[in-house]
């Protein structure tokens, strides 16, 4: 763990071992912090606040710091990429895209650090003058999944440290790897002591005390609704700013009109990119009632013929799931869809192959016949499992596409324009995709609708997250005002 400027044990001297999912092997042991090591970082983040070692900093000498932490991802990036593979077992492909994502949102918010200087206002009143300014919030709890462990992270990290904030990091207990990697390389940029610091550990620990503490000013947190109600209980204690990143049940709205064979073929990726285990999946196929059957003849065909194996393969197609726990949870859904009445056309079960046997493996699923009702389309399952429905109208589509409690993400295929336009207005989603699925970039804001969280990360909005709005007036010729005479 890295608090004020220094590398630590845990106070406690516990440890925990980090398991590649492929195989089960150990492949590094980390320190396993709580509450008390999260109170020293606090702590350090707290003083380095206070005392301005960071946020009175020239706005683009900070901003020099972040697109350096950057530089240093691009210069290590295989060395990042590989570490991202064995903790989550994505393929190296993957991995090493993140790495080239991560490091384009660091270096987007250090060029957007110094653009940031507020707005003069026209006042009202007579030698007046009035100027809105941004400052940063102060000590910014961060709490990250597992799934894009680093990306996840650098969409706080980086906007957070441009703004002037001091942060403490809780990676996932699961995966800390490569976050204990880019916390060397701000130490090698030579962040000034306490601006940064990681505490590993679990969430009830380390991540209860970031969300209660009163020393925290904002906390920033990705992962699951229910995680997400608990922190934000929490952090009510001393009215802290709050950041939601949560799940998605996200539509995939096919019209007959659509590129069949890219309709398809975006189908697949939408939902079985990563083993599913993507927030914005497209895990809810939408398919022209008058389209499915070819539709889904085509989208099976193509599902057994993904190729499941270890990340490091370049054959490999996708990786495992993360645990044996999440893998049992995406089984008691397939269950739970086939009691609820929904055809299982594909998948299903665990691959046969021998050389499959020690990781967290499942065969991309696909349910037909689903309804708006069933649980298995209403809830997120987050790993390989496709729901199909049908509709026959556009409106129909947006009445099926909105059904549900999230609101992150959906796309619509369709060749008519004006169709796809209808739609996007209607949809009650963060990110609508109108012929294309998961594309996610810096510059653009991301976040969900209803309960999928509230604020935005990326985009000149992650920034403003980080931030606190101050209205600044001056009286050029203050005088008596006699109202009490
Ligand atoms: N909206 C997005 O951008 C986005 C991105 C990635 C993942 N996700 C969501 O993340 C979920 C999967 O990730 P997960 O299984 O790691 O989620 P999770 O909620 O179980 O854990 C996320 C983080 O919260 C911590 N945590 C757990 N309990 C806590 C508590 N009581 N107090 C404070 N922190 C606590 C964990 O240790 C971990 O670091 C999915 O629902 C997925 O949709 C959302
Ligand atoms: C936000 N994203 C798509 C990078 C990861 C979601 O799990």
């Amino acid at each position: 763990m890295y608090i004020d400027g220094e590398w630590v044990n845990s106070q406690s001297g516990e440890t925990r071992s980090i398991i590649n999912p492929f195989n089960q092997e150990i492949v590094a042991t980390a320190a396993e912090g709580n509450e008390e090591d999260a109170r020293a970082a606090i702590q350090a983040a707290r003083l380095a606040f206070d005392e301005g070692r960071w946020g009175t900093l020239a706005a683009n000498q900070r901003g020099e710091f972040v697109y350096e932490i950057g530089r240093l991802i691009r210069r290590d990036l295989q060395e990042l990429a590989e570490l991202e593979t064995l903790d989550t077992g994505k393929t190296i492909q993957e991995s090493k895209d993140d790495m080239e994502d991560i490091a384009n949102v660091f270096q987007y918010y250090g060029g957007l650090a110094d653009k940031n200087g507020g707005e003069v206002i026209s006042s009202p009143i007579p030698d007046s003058q009035s100027k809105v300014v941004r400052e940063p919030v102060g000590v910014c709890g961060q709490i990250t999944p597992w799934n894009y462990p680093l990306l996840q992270a650098a969409w706080k990290i980086a906007p957070a440290l441009a703004a002037g904030n001091t942060i403490v990091m809780k990676p996932s207990e699961i995966t800390p790897l490569t976050t204990v990697k880019v916390f060397e390389l701000i130490e090698e940029i030579g962040l000034p002591k306490g601006v940064a610091n990681l505490v590993l550990g679990s969430g009830a620990t380390v991540g209860a005390e970031l969300s209660v503490n009163q020393n925290v000013d904002l906390i920033s947190f990705t992962g699951g609704i229910e995680t997400g109600k608990t922190i934000m209980q929490a952090a009510s204690q001393n009215m802290k700013k709050i950041a939601l990143e949560l799940g998605g049940k996200n539509p995939n709205i096919v019209f007959a009109d659509a590129n069949f064979e890219t309709a398809v073929d975006q189908a697949l990726n939408a939902v079985f990119f990563h083993a599913g285990q993507v927030c914005s999946a497209g895990s809810r196929l939408l398919v022209e009632e008058s389209i499915h059957d070819a539709f889904v003849e085509a989208l099976i065909e193509r599902a057994k013929r993904i190729r499941l194996g270890n990340g490091f393969d370049e054959n490999t197609q996708s990786g495992p799931m993360i645990s044996a726990e999440h893998r049992a949870k995406v089984e008691s859904y397939v269950q739970i869809g086939k009691e609820e009445g929904a055809t299982l056309a594909v998948g299903g079960k665990r691959p046969d192959n021998p050389e499959l046997q020690n990781g967290f493996f499942y065969l991309p699923t696909i349910f037909t016949n689903c309804t708006k009702d069933m649980r298995i389309v209403q809830e997120e399952v987050f790993g390989p499992v496709l729901t199909v429905e049908t509709f026959s109208s556009k409106e129909e589509a947006v009445r099926l596409a909105n059904d549900t409690i999230y609101g992150l993400a959906g796309a619509v295929w369709t060749e008519d324009l004006n169709k796809a336009d209808f739609i996007a207005a209607r949809l009650r989603m963060g990110t609508v995709w109108v012929n294309d699925f998961h594309p996610y970039f810096a510059q653009a804001p991301w976040g969900g609708y209803k309960q999928s969280g509230i604020g935005r990360e990326l985009g000149h909005e992650g920034l403003e997250e980080y931030t606190e709005v101050k209205h600044i007036y001056r009286n050029k010729k203050p005088a008596p005002i006699h109202w009490f005479k």
